[in-house]
């Protein structure tokens, strides 16, 4: 654009003030050369040069060979006249400064010379065109603004219910009398738990709630009885999301409202359902459910696939008719997924209309896998199917099968024919859904597949598990999974041929049993232990250990290739601490609650943070300490320290590298050698599957 400014021809006006001027110049030229010639004749050279004007020497600046070609003096006098900047700065800013306008006209003298067909010169120096808008200012240059901090970008798109979560010190612990102190209740309000569900927690040695249960409780069990209706079509309940750390207690702060909230009920509809991401969780969860509604009338049942299609059917409904209200021979039912599918597509009598909590645990593995599209299908579940007012009025007065639609009993009011009336008030599904995790999505895309109605946040996070300058809530939009308070974590750093040998030394010589030893494959588990076995024969067969107090280590393969009933029976060995090691696959990496785990070691190091925690988590629970350790190939260390420092919290540095020298495995190797070499002829005569 500027180079278009400089060689745009001048207008007539311009080019007669060009060619005054040029004029002028000249004649002052012939006029100084004259003086010369008369002076060189007087022989006087210091004779007194006049003074130019300023102007004349601006113009000396664009024919500069002229300058040069003329005596030292002028050459100075045009050098000092120069000064560029100045007498641009005057051009661009008469603008601005009414004062300097006037100067303009010497100016535009000076520029005048500039022929449209000379070379430009260069943007600092070049003249303008009398035509030109000098007076604009210049583009501002552009300027790179401040990066956004992490956090900042973490909270962008974010749902704005999770913004405005409510953060729960993790240290905050009530007891369970002390849950309705600070509200202000009525004689006709209930208090959170009333004294049957009091006495039952007590009875399982339940005396005070988690932090996670204190904020849980008081929302999901308001004071008033309306709020805990079965149905409120027209007032439901908001759903809630619930982030905490591993081994916090969100299963209670689900189950405790949910047996509250259903003990008021007189026909058994199923109501609650609960959907977990493995069978071995659904086990778990059923035996939680079953312990604290003991005595209260609720029938909780499971559906994990475990049993013939036909038998789980026989346990779910009374009447195999495809009526419309359903038929439910349960109150409660646990799920996997997949199991849910065949029955909502197979099951006659099987619904969901009466449904007052979906509950989705261990939420981010469950939304972030389709599992025959789950979520779409139980969702369209809880919504009547669409009907026409025709469709609806025509029901009311036609007879036969349409009319069987009204006279069914167990229809929930939201699936009732809807009779236009004058005053419409939209009725809503009774069902409020909750979801719970130690490492719950922020992913908005994921959140909105749930169509959660006006959801509530819950984050149990303390401020000093968040990185300097950044709130809990902010923590928790980048993914800042909070640990267990009693949760110390380590890593060592080995030779991928000497990493079998590493875990040996921390059962032998650090004490590591009681633990759970991940593996990234059901097939490693099993190699593992085959090792294990041959290794504690070749160590405790050697003279020197014999010795010793040492005793056999027994670890146990648990993984997904065993049949459910071996599983069972491995993990209740373990349980009973039968055995001290359990080598396990993924499967029981989340959610599984065995108290008496003290230790945690990821032999093969986990490839994202989601992993790590909810691996770690097995140990550190209710208050508990626990060890996390990683054992980190030398290839994967920088991958290892990477996902923990981007995990925030400092998380890194509270991992603490522990270096394990060559002497301290020094009466290991000759037993793992031999290991070794027994492993490899059992693999060749197939003896491993
Ligand atoms: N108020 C309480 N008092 C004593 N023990 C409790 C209390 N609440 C929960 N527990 C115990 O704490 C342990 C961990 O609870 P739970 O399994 O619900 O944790 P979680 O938060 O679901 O963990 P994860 O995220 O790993 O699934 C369980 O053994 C449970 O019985």
């Amino acid at each position: 654009m500027v180079v278009a400014v400089a060689t745009q021809p001048p207008s007539d006006a311009a080019k007669k003030s060009k060619t005054k001027a040029k004029a002028r110049y000249l004649k002052k030229k012939k006029d100084r050369r004259k003086q010369r010639k008369a002076e060189d004749k007087h022989g006087g050279a210091s004779a007194v040069v006049p003074h130019t004007p300023e102007p004349e020497a601006n113009e000396n600046t664009s024919s500069g060979s002229e300058n040069e070609a003329e005596s030292p003096v002028s050459t100075q006098a045009a050098l000092e006249v120069k000064q560029p900047p100045h007498k641009r700065r005057k051009v661009d800013s008469n603008v601005e400064q009414d004062s300097e306008e006037h100067t303009s006209d010497s100016d535009s003298t000076a520029e005048s010379v500039v022929a449209p067909h000379e070379e430009i010169p260069p943007r600092e120096s070049r003249a303008k065109s009398p035509t030109s808008t000098v007076g604009l200012p210049s583009f501002p240059l552009p300027v790179a603004p401040d990066a956004p901090s992490k956090a900042t970008l973490a909270l962008q798109g974010l749902d704005k219910a999770l913004l405005g979560a409510e953060v729960v010190d993790p240290s905050k612990t009530l007891s369970i009398n002390a849950l309705d102190t600070g509200r202000n209740l009525n004689a006709v309000d209930l208090p959170v738990v009333g004294e049957k569900m009091k006495k039952r927690l007590q009875e399982l040695g339940i005396t005070e709630f988690f932090a996670v249960q204190t904020a849980l409780l008081p929302f999901l069990l308001p004071p008033q009885r309306r709020s805990r209706a079965l149905y409120c079509p027209y007032d439901p309940p908001r759903d809630v999301c619930a982030s905490a750390p591993t081994g916090s207690g969100k299963t209670l702060a689900y189950v405790v409202p949910i047996v509250e909230i259903l003990s008021a009920r007189i026909a058994t509809r199923l109501r609650a359902l609960v959907v977990l991401p493995t069978r071995d969780l659904v086990l778990q969860v059923h035996e939680t459910f079953e312990a604290i509604a003991k005595g209260r009338g609720l029938k909780i049942g499971v559906v994990t696939g475990q049993h013939s299609f036909a038998h789980e059917q026989s346990q779910l409904v009374a009447t195999q008719k495809d009526l419309q209200g359903g038929s439910s021979k349960i109150d409660i039912l646990i799920c996997t997924p997949g199991r849910l599918m065949d029955h909502i597509n197979g099951t006659p009598g099987f619904t969901l209309q009466h449904l007052r909590f979906l509950v989705i645990d261990e939420a981010d593995r469950l939304l972030a896998q389709s599992f025959q599209g789950w979520l779409a299908q139980v969702l369209n579940a809880l919504r009547p199917p669409v009907r026409s007012v025709s469709d609806a009025v025509s029901s009311l007065s036609l007879g036969s099968s349409t009319l069987e639609i009204l006279h069914h009993d167990a229809l929930a009011p939201t699936f009732l024919p809807h009779i236009p009336t004058d005053y419409d008030d939209p009725k809503h599904s009774s069902c409020q859904k909750l979801l719970f995790s130690a490492t719950l999505t922020r992913d908005p895309a994921r959140i909105a597949a749930l169509g959660l109605r006006d959801p509530k946040y819950f984050v149990v996070q303390g401020v000093a598990d968040t990185k300097e300058k950044t709130s809990a809530a902010e923590a928790f939009g980048m993914e800042d999974f909070a640990m267990p308070a009693g949760l110390k974590e380590h890593y060592i750093t080995t030779s991928t041929s000497r990493k079998p040998l590493m875990l040996f030394h921390l059962v032998h010589k650090r004490n590591v049993t009681n633990a759970l030893v991940f593996t990234k494959s059901a097939e490693s588990t099993a190699r593992l232990v085959k090792l294990f076995e041959y290794f504690e024969e070749a160590y405790f067969g050697s003279l020197e250990i014999q010795h010793t107090e040492r005793r056999r280590i027994i670890a146990q393969a648990y993984s997904s290739d065993l049949p459910p009933g071996e599983r069972k029976n491995i993990l209740e060995r373990f349980k009973k601490q039968e055995t001290d090691i359990l080598v396990c696959s993924d499967l029981v990496a989340r959610g599984m609650d065995i108290p008496h785990v003290t230790h945690v070691v990821s032999y093969d190091a986990p490839v994202d943070i989601r992993k790590y925690v909810h691996r770690a988590g097995r140990t550190a629970r209710a208050g508990r300490a626990g060890d996390a350790w990683t054992l980190v190939e030398e290839q994967e260390a920088k991958f290892f320290k990477d996902m923990l420092r981007d995990a925030g919290s400092g998380r890194l540095e509270r991992v603490a590298r522990l270096r394990v020298r060559d002497a301290e495995l020094k009466d290991m190797e000759e037993s793992y050698d031999i290991a070794l070499q027994k492993l490899k002829e059992a693999y060749s005569r197939n003896v491993v599957s």
